[in-house]
């Protein structure tokens, strides 16, 4: 239940208490962490506390590796998260090209917007009631921590020694609830050959793939929400425009990853994808799969690589193509076998 000294504020979560996202993801979400004077019940944990659904790859007749589920899902419902490598943009290029002659890619962009002030709210409460919450036996260390610093709202430097720290920290490899691929030490040691130095890196809000992410920090739980058929979503958050700063770092999971990994590209895809902070470290996100329908055991779980909201642009793209078999372009040609197929996966 929502703390009453939060409902009073009348703030708001992402979630409903079944703890379904209620948003859609034109806006990211900033989730509680331990930086937060909440209770560890607290209903704005949701990828923070990992993934709850059975999964499970299988060998798809067309596409190589697919990841299905063994239990009905609620619309709403995290599944889990993208995790990979985090690399710079150009280390990106120079990895897709060796992918292209494969055929597989395991690269997914972070493009990253501008920031705003993403979490400050919960982060910093300037409600003095805020810290009377009542906490759970495990949440008293909170209290003699010290309160964590304020960053400035717009960037950061990072050398390359607290680049390679917070990526062991804050990277989505490590944060997951799927099983990294490779130890801890490769993860650093790969990080630092990429030497992030004394970089000014934005955070705040976000793009996946082609859609805007805004960041934003309300918290109410959305009470009612308790149709079976899942909760409406919430439109209504604001979008951010792109900048300079976007398209910076890539995830790569082709050898450090979890099941995600091995999710397929459809036309109509039954997950979206949100970008989420569960730690409140602003400067990476967690890629979170959430189901936008219900979807029936042994479904086969698809995102769109096009991008939130970006499969009518790709099909809009896709129209003028010419189709050369063999080129470059023929590879990405979709095999979905959705009767809205918009022809190629990516262009
Ligand atoms: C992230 S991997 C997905 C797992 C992959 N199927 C495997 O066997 O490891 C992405 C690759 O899967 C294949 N793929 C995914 N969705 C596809 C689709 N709709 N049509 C054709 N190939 C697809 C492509 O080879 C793509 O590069």
């Amino acid at each position: 239940m929502l703390p009453p000294q939060l409902a009073k504020r009348g703030v708001s979560f992402a979630y409903d208490r079944n703890g379904r996202v209620t948003r859609s993801n034109n806006a990211g979400i900033t989730e509680c962490n331990e930086f937060c004077p909440c209770p560890s019940t607290c209903p704005n944990k949701v990828v923070g506390r990992g993934r709850t659904v059975k999964l499970q790859i299988f060998m798809t007749t067309n596409r190589g590796w697919g990841l299905c589920t063994l239990e009905p899902i609620q619309k709403g419902t995290y599944i889990d998260s993208y995790l990979g490598l985090v690399i710079t943009r150009e280390e990106a290029e120079r990895r897709g090209t060796h992918f292209e002659q494969s055929g597989l890619s395991y690269l997914f962009d972070l493009d990253f917007y501008e920031a705003n002030d993403h979490g400050e709210d919960h982060d910093q409460p300037k409600d003095p009631d805020y810290q009377d919450i009542p906490k759970s036996p495990g949440d008293q260390d909170y209290l003699k921590k010290p309160k964590p610093k304020k960053k400035r709202p717009s960037s950061f430097a990072a050398t390359t020694r607290r680049r390679t720290k917070r990526v062991k920290k804050n990277s989505p490899v490590q944060n997951g609830s799927g099983k990294a691929l490779k130890g801890e030490q490769e993860v650093y040691e790969e990080v630092k050959d990429f030497q992030v130095k004394d970089e000014i890196v934005p955070f705040g809000a976000e793009e996946v793939g082609e859609s805007s992410m805004a960041a934003t920090c309300n918290h109410s739980v959305d009470q009612e929400s308790e149709d079976p058929s899942g909760p409406d979503l919430d439109r209504s958050a604001s979008k951010f425009e792109p900048t300079d700063f976007v398209k910076r770092y890539t995830l790569d999971s082709r050898e450090m990853g979890n099941v995600t990994r091995f999710s397929n590209h459809s036309c109509d895809p039954n997950l979206d994808i949100y970008s989420v902070i569960t730690n409140g470290s602003q400067e990476i996100f967690t890629l979170a799969l959430f189901a936008n329908r219900f979807i029936e055991a042994g479904s086969e779980l698809t995102f769109s690589y096009c991008g939130n909201n970006g499969l009518e642009r790709a099909q809009e793209r896709n129209k003028n193509k010419k189709i050369i078999p063999g080129d470059r372009t023929d590879m990405f040609r979709c095999r979905c076998g959705t009767k809205n197929c918009i022809g190629y996966y990516w262009n």
